[in-house]
């Protein structure tokens, strides 16, 4: 066996074949079988066998060009009848026992080719809750009154990533107003009862020592991060920032993330139907509601205890990490185009690069490797700096590598390659001859193979096992037997060096495949996303035209507004002059007629008549 543990422990978990009601989408013989246990001194002194299992080999199917039989070992090794709360036992519980009792950083990542059961791993499903459940039934009946609120000040306090701190009720009547409360999976969608006695982590400390509980989920999608806690529409949807803080040191850590405090399971099992409901899926040829996208969810605890000295509250932190990753996958199998081929390619490519981390890791612990290259992606820079830092102890983390048995060799192998503690591998040996007088020459020449190598030009050791199995003593052989054994041989040998010579050309078409797919991932994303600016930029275009001429329309329209008011006006003063003017003249005129009545009247008056006395009498005749 090459290689050393990682700093990880990586455990192998093998999903049950697929329902008859839901078939596979791929076909293929198991090829992967699942070694006895080591036996240890006293299963042998006993004569049992007990013990973890820790290795599995794969056999390549017939048609294979490699067959290649291969070893991997991991932590343990979870058959396909193994259930969740037996995977939580035996993983997530000690991870939690760190975190609760020893206020250390933990993490837990499911990793596997898509359709592998990850998801169902960390999420569950209507028959069983998945880790993440468990975890915060665990959490909160450990805890039980001790979970309390954090103050303002200790807000404050313990804030330093611009996170938006809000309680489990604001949060939901913020949510329902954008969502539909009932597309967010209820709490009850999962079984409310786990099936074995919950499990209790009794936490040290007085009865004063409280602990809060912060929530947060977000996804890394085509190498972006979105907060999955802030639901907003796909388009305006703002990737959150990955930097250092004032606090934080060299260390990064995701900033403006939705951190929901939660103080009950049911509350917690809320926040996360909003997570799940708001992260990437897809349907693709491979899985019917497929990961885009790798998950983080984070349950930050503060634990607050108060100083009897002067009765301030000190604040200590720990993290437990879930995360789950979207699923490597061929796109020939996944049968992705457009937007699914794009996000498959950035998915591929993230995993390709935390293959290269984990083997790194695995490599730097000899302390002959090169530094792990994390900064690739962001997706390795969460794994190894923010969710789990190798080189900043106290810390606790597992990787769950999903396996199904008979699902897609070449992505299955090459997925335990990269993630198994340690691996090995044999080339198969043709059958031996095994009995008979006489040996034929294509029996003589698989028996060959078996010892080929020697560089000596003369029938070897083995011969004589051959001699017996014939039935003579060697001296019977006879020189032309002889010649012909040791021309055999050299076929033999030549043989085998042209098939390792093929072998190693295959390996290397392979991987030059693998890296032909990746550019062409990577071609098809940026052209996608050339056409994609292409487009808006017409768009735009588009838009601005269309604004220019309707701006243009309405002041056109405001002219004619204008000119039509003006006109208007015009004519009602015209109207109105002529009426004053007759209305002018009808007041001359009476002006003139009464000028002329006062004269009159002033001229009788001159002469001694009485105009007053006459007025009368003029109306009197009326
Ligand atoms: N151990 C298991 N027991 C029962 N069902 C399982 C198990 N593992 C997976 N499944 C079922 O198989 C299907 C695919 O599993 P799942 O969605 O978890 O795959 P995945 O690895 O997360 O895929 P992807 O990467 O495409 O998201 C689901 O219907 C799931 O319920």
């Amino acid at each position: 066996m090459e290689g050393q543990p990682h700093a990880f422990q990586v455990y192998l978990r093998l999903r049950p074949p697929y329902h008859q009601s839901t078939p596979r989408k791929s076909h293929s013989e198991p090829f992967l079988t699942i070694l006895p246990p080591v036996p240890t001194a006293s299963d042998q002194d006993q004569d049992t066998e007990s013990g973890t299992k820790t290795q599995v080999t794969i056999h390549p199917p017939s048609h294979h060009r490699s067959q290649k039989i291969e070893t991997f070992s991991f932590t343990e090794v979870f058959e396909e009848t193994c259930g969740q709360v037996e995977v939580f036992g035996r993983i997530v519980a000690p991870i939690l026992d760190g975190v609760l009792k020893d206020g250390r950083d933990g993490m837990l990542a499911t990793l596997g080719v898509t359709g592998s059961g990850k998801t169902h791993t960390i999420l569950g499903n209507r028959q069983a809750r998945g880790m993440t459940q468990m975890a915060l039934d665990v959490l909160f009946r450990s805890l039980g009154d001790k979970i309390s609120k954090l103050s303002e000040s200790q807000i404050e306090q313990c804030n330093d990533a611009e996170a938006e701190i809000m309680n489990a009720e604001a949060f939901m009547t913020r949510v329902t107003s954008v969502i539909e409360p009932q597309q967010i999976p209820k709490p009850n969608a999962f079984p409310t009862k786990p099936s074995v006695d919950p499990y209790v982590v009794q936490c040290p400390g007085p009865a004063s020592t409280k602990y809060a509980i912060l929530m947060s989920i977000y996804e890394v999608y085509n190498d972006r991060i979105f907060d999955l806690l802030a639901p907003s529409n796909a388009a305006r949807r703002k990737a959150l920032l990955f930097k250092s803080t004032k606090t934080s040191g060299d260390r990064k850590v995701v900033t403006g993330l939705r951190k929901i405090m939660v103080t009950n399971l049911y509350d917690a099992l809320q926040v996360l139907g909003v997570g799940q409901y708001q992260r990437s899926h897809g349907e693709t040829g491979s899985n019917d509601k497929s990961s885009r996208s790798h998950c983080f969810i984070t349950l930050e605890l503060k634990k607050l205890k108060k100083s009897r000295l002067d009765g301030s509250t000190k604040i200590k932190e720990s993290t437990f990490t879930i995360v789950d990753l979207a699923g490597s996958e061929r796109a020939r199998n996944a049968k992705t185009v457009g937007d699914r081929l794009a996000e498959g390619g950035h998915i591929n490519k993230s995993l390709m690069f935390l293959g290269q981390c984990l083997e790194l890791s695995t490599t730097q612990s000899l302390g002959h490797a090169p530094k792990v290259p994390y900064r690739q992606s962001k997706l390795t820079e969460l794994l190894f700096t923010n969710s789990y830092n190798p080189a900043a102890e106290p810390q606790i983390a597992a990787i769950i590598v999903t396996a199904d048995p008979a699902g897609d060799f070449n992505a299955t192998s090459q997925m335990l390659k990269y993630s198994a503690l340690a691996k090995s591998s044999v080339n198969p040996r043709p059958p031996t001859v095994m009995s008979g007088r006489s040996v034929s020459g294509s029996s003589l020449f698989s028996h060959f193979s078996v010892v080929s190598g020697s560089t000596e030009e003369r029938p070897d050791s083995s011969l004589s096992a051959l001699s017996v199995v014939s039935g003579g003593p060697r001296a019977m052989l006879s020189q032309d037997m002889m010649n012909m054994i040791v021309l055999l041989q050299r076929q033999v040998r030549e043989a085998d060096e042209r098939a390792r010579e093929a072998e190693k050309r295959a390996e290397e078409a392979d991987a030059r495949c693998l890296e032909i797919e990746m550019q062409v991932r990577e071609e098809v994303t940026s052209d996608m996303e050339r056409r994609i600016g292409l487009m808006e930029r017409q768009m735009l275009f588009k838009l601005q035209d269309q604004a220019e001429k309707e701006e243009m329309h309405v002041d056109h329209k405001l002219d004619i507004l204008k000119r039509t008011l003006m006109e208007t006006n015009d004519e009602n003063d015209r109207a109105r002059d002529v009426e004053i003017e007759e209305y002018v003249r009808e007041l001359e005129a009476e002006n003139n007629s009464l000028r002329n009545e006062v004269q009159a009247l002033k001229r009788k008056r001159a002469n001694g008549e009485s105009p007053l006395k006459e007025r009368s009498l003029n109306r009197l005749k009326f």
